[in-house]
């Protein structure tokens, strides 16, 4: 599937640079351009990948907002057409969907993207998906209380708002810089291949996995959430069926975007591999095992041809938002949410909080 990445505000800007590296690295070519938005110049400069575009100038002249995602909606609204002005040359005619991404949690990603997101919808007729990311839990309220907010617009807005949360792949002792280095390569991996197995591989069979089959298993809108997993190919097609089996149950156990996330309302699994690694058997067993697991009416699956001596798995699970790990989310964001009203009527000129979590969806 060929894709626009757009990347709103610093955690926004670096994963679409990692994105972008990756699938560059990897000779896929499925991403067709890649734009950084932010309101801090200091965070575009370090971009190497991505064309950028300073937004808010004459509001906060190139300092960020500093976690205020009303001001981040605001200069994205006011700094509009420039915007859009500055895609033009992005969105090409081949690009089949458009991904922005944003750290829900901060100020410009978080107030920017919602607004971004609901006027490329008017301009564009690819699907416009959002990739969000969830503040970890040890993130101070405000991140939450924006988190909360962000995804409720987000969710209206896009066609599919797909979560990856900073608490997913967490290493024990690992510094908040090295972990979000890791957590990027991680999207950048997954992300990367998903887009990617959406292209046309000449010369192999029907199961091949197309890009309308990511569009259709994100159809119903709402959250999704990407789970991967990999092993070594081996010889033995036997080995190979269990292989194809097991990447599959880590992928959607273990090795998802949203952690616990394991109950949805349609998904996608794409098997990568060698065509001859690649088991028919493994493949329906599987599918019928996230079928049962998911409890999902319908699971598609397809392959996704790769030179490479191992096997991955990638399971695209739409619907999560019925999911236990997204009531969590905003059970801490509401809570949040209310801490922020209550410093907000001891202190009146902090005047953040002016929306309500109740009845999200
Ligand atoms: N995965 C990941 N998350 C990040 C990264 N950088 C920041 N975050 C998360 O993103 C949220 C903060 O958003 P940022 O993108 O830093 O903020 P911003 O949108 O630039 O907004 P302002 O700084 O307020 O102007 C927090 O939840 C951080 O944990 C990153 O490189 N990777």
């Amino acid at each position: 599937m060929k894709v626009a990445l757009i990347g709103v505000g610093q955690a926004g800007g670096k994963v679409v640079e990692r994105l972008t590296e990756f699938d560059a690295e990897m000779g896929f070519n499925a991403v067709q351009g890649t734009l950084a938005i932010n309101s801090a110049t200091a965070d575009l400069q370090s971009l190497e990948w991505a064309e950028t575009q300073l937004i808010g100038a004459d509001r906060v002249n190139g300092h960020g907002v500093g976690g205020d995602n009303e001001l981040g909606a605001e200069i994205m609204q006011s700094d509009i057409q420039e915007v859009l002005g500055a895609l033009d040359g992005h969105v090409t005619s081949r690009a089949e969907a458009i991904v922005v991404v944003a750290g829900l949690g901060g100020g410009t990603g978080s107030g920017g993207s919602p607004v971004l997101v609901h006027n490329l919808k008017q301009v564009y007729d690819v699907p416009v998906y959002a990739l969000g990311i969830l503040p970890g839990r040890n993130e101070g309220s405000l991140y939450q209380a924006n988190a909360g907010r962000s995804l409720k617009t987000i969710v209206r807005e896009a066609d599919s708002t797909i979560l990856v949360d900073n608490d997913a792949w967490h290493e024990q002792g690992e510094s908040v810089e090295a972990g979000f280095a890791s957590i990027n390569q991680q999207i950048a991996q997954r992300f990367g291949l998903l887009f990617a197995s959406g292209e046309a591989v000449e010369g192999v069979g029907e199961s091949v996995v197309d890009s309308s089959e990511v569009i259709n298993t994100l159809r119903n809108g709402g959250i999704a959430a990407l789970g991967y997993a990999k092993a070594a190919a081996s010889e033995d097609s036997t080995q190979n069926i269990r292989s194809v089996m097991s990447v599959t149950r880590q992928a959607l156990l273990t090795g998802t975007s949203l952690p616990e996330a394991r109950v949805g309302e349609g998904a996608l699994l794409v098997i990568a591999g060698r065509p001859a690694s690649i088991p028919r058997k493994g493949v329906e067993k599987s599918r019928r095992w996230l079928e049962d697991e998911t409890q999902s009416m319908q699971v598609r699956g397809g392959d996704f041809p790769l030179e490479s001596d191992q096997i991955a798995a990638l399971v695209l699970l739409g619907g999560v938002e019925r999911s236990d790990r997204i009531e969590s989310f905003l059970e801490r964001a509401r809570a949040a949410q209310k801490a922020e009203d209550e410093s907000e009527k001891a202190d009146p000129a902090d005047h953040f909080a002016d929306d309500r979590l109740d009845n999200l969806f």
